[in-house]
């Protein structure tokens, strides 16, 4: 073990020489002494910063001031009851009368002295520096004439004219504040090889990682300076991190994935953040649209509560979210194309119990196998991970080979148990999935809830509100001064039978706005871009709804063949054979 550095600093000669005398007695001691009492002690000690002494050994209220200015552990060199009884039984003899003067480590023996010896003995403690003057004063004047005391106030005493007698630290304290020393640096030993070992098994993960204290100043990293953007990412959302107190965050960083952990700890009542990067394989190549990302303190406009709707149909959906919301269930998100799958999948993430770590959303559309063996065949793939939400999208795209590789993905795995499952798919576009085992696997083994979206053509109480709310977000965009439709425009709008449902609707929105320089969208404007909307002829009954009453699919029919004639009226009626009237009254 290396040799103890100690500073020592004696208030007064004769305790410098018993320093002396208890650091020969003693391996293992470097001992420096000095000669100074208080602010002329605390000065020294801060020109000695540098020379990193282990541990400061000094007396009463100089050790006290000491403390203040330096990190370095402080010893004080007690009194002790025989140091008091020492001094008093002097002052005992003395014949005038006589006080003890001095901060409370001094005064409080003196008290016990004072009543196991039954001696009236005038106790003055004092709090300050500042306070010595005044009582000296004071006691002078009530005709004390001597004052035991410490060193600064027997110096105070002699300036005033007064006798004194010092109160000094014997053998036996000068000894018990040396073992002191030794104990203490015996556990701080033990603890600072505690933590370099700590730090030498973080510094040899492969994790890097980066601590921040809350002046979000570094505290401990061993972030390599090759990978710095790691420590400017952290820096970038140490505040949300003290204000969510954890998160899970995959982002690509260098032509990689990153998996960056983080946590708040507290220790010694201070509470830090830290962070820990772990590179993941990516099963696809990162631009691809087959696997993406969204993490905690991405910005995300999906919220349940905000969720614009009048539909009996989407409000019973979002009740069923809300009491699923805190559950892992898996969920199956049924509905026609941009009907707002992705939508409700985000928010219902946003709810979820898995919201502070990652969504990760699998596109099937542009999965194929080579893609799910890539992905559930990786040891280091994000589907190894726990508690986070995977939303799979687009399953009627799943050939039979891949359903049959999923399902035995999920059986073999239990992937579903250890995360929050949200699957979609469109309903009526593929017999193969329609009909396949996966959709009866995922709803009868693996348990998923279905939620079934209305189309827009069910939430016509809803249009104008969606247009108003994209209406906002795109006269931002283009710097229009639009304020709203025309009463016909839309009527218009909700007459339309929609195919690409929401998505559409904003598309149409966003035309109608680009053609627009007036206040309020017009009702021609609106016919001459749902005019250029190009509808399928070909398989004109997968819009008609052969289970509603005729009257209903008679309007479907001359809505379909209005839209088709650009909404011109005159060619619609004539193209049915009936009357431009007829037409509109059947509408009705
Ligand atoms: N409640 C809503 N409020 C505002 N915008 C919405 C809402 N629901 C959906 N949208 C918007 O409508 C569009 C279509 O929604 P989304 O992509 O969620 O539909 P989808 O059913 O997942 O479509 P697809 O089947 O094509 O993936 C998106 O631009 C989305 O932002």
């Amino acid at each position: 073990m290396k040799n103890i550095k100690l500073l020592a600093i004696a208030p007064y000669n004769g305790l410098k020489d018993l320093i002396l005398e208890e650091a020969k007695a003693r391996n293992n001691l470097d001992v420096e002494v000095h000669v100074a009492d208080m602010l002329e002690g605390v000065e020294l000690v801060k020109t000695l910063q540098n020379k990193d002494f282990d541990c400061i050994i000094s007396r009463a209220g100089t050790a006290e001031l000491i403390r203040e200015v330096t990190d370095t552990p402080v010893i004080d060199i007690k009194i002790s009851i025989i140091d008091m009884i020492s001094a008093i039984k002097l002052a005992e003899n003395y014949s005038g009368s006589y006080a003890v003067v001095g901060f409370r480590s001094i005064t409080e023996k003196a008290e016990i002295v004072r009543e196991l010896n039954d001696y009236s003995i005038d106790i003055q403690t004092i709090n300050s520096l500042l306070e010595i003057e005044g009582y000296l004063t004071d006691l002078k004047m009530k005709g004390v004439s001597l004052i035991v005391g410490d060193v600064i106030t027997s110096s105070k005493a002699r300036e005033l004219g007064l006798n004194t007698i010092l109160v000094t630290s014997g053998k036996e304290s000068v000894k018990n504040a040396f073992d002191e020393v030794v104990n203490l640096l015996k556990l701080l030993v033990i603890f600072d090889q505690k933590n370099i070992l700590i730090k030498k098994i973080m510094d040899y993960s492969e994790m890097e990682y980066i601590a921040f204290n809350k002046e979000r100043k570094v505290v401990l990293t061993n972030i390599k300076t090759k990978r710095q953007y790691f420590t400017d990412f952290a820096k970038e959302i140490v505040d949300q991190l003290f204000k969510e107190k954890e998160c899970e965050i995959i982002k690509e960083m260098d032509n990689s994935l990153t998996l960056i952990r983080g946590k708040l700890f507290e220790s010694n009542e201070e509470v830090y953040a830290c962070f820990y990067f772990r590179a993941i394989k990516p099963s696809t190549k990162l631009a691809d649209p087959a696997i993406t990302f969204l993490n905690v303190f991405d910005e995300s406009k999906t919220n349940l509560e905000t969720i614009p709707t009048n539909n009996k149909q989407l409000l019973k959906v979002i009740k069923d979210v809300k009491s699923y919301s805190n559950a892992t269930n898996p969920l199956l998100l049924i509905g026609e194309i941009g009907t707002g799958k992705d939508f409700l999948a985000h928010a219902i993430y946003k709810n979820g119990p898995y919201q502070k770590s990652p969504l990760i959303v699998i596109d099937a559309k542009y999965m194929d196998e080579k893609k799910w063996l890539n992905l559930i065949n990786k040891d280091n793939s994000f589907l190894t991970e726990s508690n986070i939400t995977i939303y799979m999208k687009n399953l009627q795209m799943l050939n039979e080979a891949c359903q049959q590789l999923l399902e035995s993905y999920f059986i073999n795995t239990y992937i579903h148990k250890r995360n929050r499952f949200i699957f979609s798919f469109v309903n009526g576009y593929s017999d193969v999935f329609d009909k396949g085992p996966f959709l009866q696997f995922i709803r009868n083994e693996l348990g998923a809830f279905p939620l079934v979206m209305p189309t827009l053509n069910d939430r016509k109480e809803d249009i104008s509100s969606l247009t108003s709310l994209f209406m906002s977000e795109l006269i931002l965009k283009y710097g229009k001064q639009v304020v709203g439709l025309e009463p016909k425009a839309l009527q218009l709008l909700q007459e339309f039978k929609w195919t690409n449902h929401i998505d559409q609707l904003k598309r149409i929105i966003e035309e109608c706005i680009i053609l627009t320089d007036t206040y309020f969208i017009s009702e021609e404007s609106v016919q001459s871009v749902l005019a250029n909307e190009r509808f399928p002829t070909a398989n004109t009954t997968t819009y008609l709804d052969l289970q509603k009453p005729l009257d209903e699919i008679n309007k479907d029919i001359i809505n379909l063949v209005l839209s088709e004639e650009g909404f011109n009226q005159s060619k619609a009626a004539e193209r049915l054979g009936i009357s431009r009237s007829t037409l509109w009254r059947k509408l009705k």
